[in-house]
């Protein structure tokens, strides 16, 4: 069987890669929580209890969970690999080559693999290491900084390092500085993990691409199209490379459809303000799309060279690209303002669709679900008092590995 198979945002969920939140969380503080994206520091039991929520209402309807740490430690088998991957994330994680270095890489090595991925999310603290000679004056300077490696708090947002799409996968070049270490997680587990090692799975992307874009905003919507959001995390220039890639390497992608969402944390990639729940049902969010589904849309077109063609309205876009008839936009929060603005913040519109028509969302916004069953949706409500800190929902914290294909 194929290791990975994703034709659509909505066909039956059968494999999942998620992360459980872990010790990175308790490196948070209040002066480095705003640079790691964080609105505040999550109570870790609590949130590890929420996110083991969310796992087992997957596996209850027969969905393999498989964790990232886990498959990561699994592909550092020899001292050959532990050592390559080591020397690379200390020299992605900007540690200078002097004595300190030296002396991290001994101690990291000297761990199973187990604790060495999990030293390696959670972060390493100077005091962890007996204090280094200093050589260098950034050595004698930097000594108030807490960390040879930053802890990597949004690594339970699987679903941005990485996308797959059909039967390939985009290993993202991401954004923020404090997001951009977690992709190569991701290409090391492709690349090496027995699972997926021994098949040829085509790259739409590499993690070194000069343009950013992140999984939030890649929707499979069909076999054919893909929707991108261009946002503060995705570029346009990324956007027409991958369409290149996909166009040019029998993905079966015909369409990319870029669609231009406000640049702003609030609505930082599209699934924040898009999902798909069903054949012809989406979620969207009034403060990007209104009733009328008004929006700055390009469609770009498989072809030599590729043809772009402007659109300005979500709803007939979607019509002409999905061949529906119509389309219903289930808009997150309602009507109302107040309730609209509280819901899309609290990732309202942020669904994880296990089949279609049936979706994982947080209990919390409660507006938004009610609309959803309203609209003939299954709602499966999980809590999220601590998840929600990290401003991502169901759909983020989860990255597809396989949907079987719609009929
Ligand atoms: N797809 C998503 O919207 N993911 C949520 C990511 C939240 C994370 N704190 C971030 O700022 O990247």
């Amino acid at each position: 069987m194929k290791p990975i198979n994703i034709h659509s945002e909505i066909g039956e969920l059968t494999s999942v890669l998620v992360h459980r939140p872990g010790n990175e969380i308790e490196n948070l503080t209040p002066e480095s929580m705003e640079q790691l994206l964080f609105d505040d520091i999550p109570y870790l039991p609590a949130m590890q209890k929420e996110h083991d929520v969310f796992a087992a209402a997957l596996q209850e309807r027969g969905i393999e969970v498989l964790y990232l740490d886990k498959l990561m430690a699994e592909s550092l088998q020899s001292e050959e690999a532990r050592s390559d991957f080591v020397e690379k994330m200390m020299r992605e994680s900007r540690l200078p080559a002097d004595g300190s270095s030296k002396a991290l890489k001994e101690y990291l090595l000297s761990k199973n693999s187990p604790d060495l991925v999990d030293c390696m999310i959670s972060g390493v603290l100077k005091e962890e290491l007996p204090e280094q000679k200093k050589q260098h004056l950034y050595e004698m300077m930097a000594r108030h900084y807490p960390f040879y490696l930053d802890p990597m708090p949004n690594l339970y947002f699987t679903r941005d390092p990485a996308a797959v799409i059909g039967e390939g996968i985009s290993i993202n070049p991401m954004s923020q500085p404090a997001r951009r270490r977690e992709s190569m997680f991701i290409e090391h587990i492709i690349h090496r993990h027995p699972r997926f090692s021994g098949v040829d799975i085509p790259l739409w992307i590499d993690r070194l691409y000069d343009f950013p874009i992140e999984g939030g905003d890649e929707l499979v919507l069909s076999k054919t199209v893909l929707a991108v959001g261009v946002s503060e995390r995705t570029s346009a220039r990324a956007v027409e490379q991958i369409a290149e890639n996909l166009f040019k390497q029998r993905s079966g992608i015909e369409k990319v459809v870029a669609v231009e969402i406000p640049k702003k944390r609030s609505s930082m990639h599209l699934d924040t303000v898009f999902t798909m729940v069903d054949y012809d049902q989406f979620t969207t969010h009034a403060q990007v799309v209104d009733k009328d589904g008004k929006m700055n849309i390009f469609i770009l077109e498989k072809g030599d060279p590729i043809r772009i063609y402007r659109r300005e309205n979500l709803k007939e876009t979607l019509k002409e690209v999905l061949g529906l008839a119509e389309v219903n936009l289930i808009p997150c929060g309602g009507e109302d303002k107040i309730a609209s603005a509280r819901e899309q913040w609290n990732d309202g519109s942020n669904t994880l669709a296990i089949a279609p028509g049936s979706v994982v969302t947080y209990e919390r916004n409660y507006v938004s679900n009610e609309l959803l069953r309203d609209n003939g949706i299954e709602v499966i409500e999980v809590p999220s008092s601590e998840l929600v800190r990290g401003r991502g929902g169901p759909r983020c914290m989860s990255m597809p590995l396989y949907r079987k294909d719609l009929k």
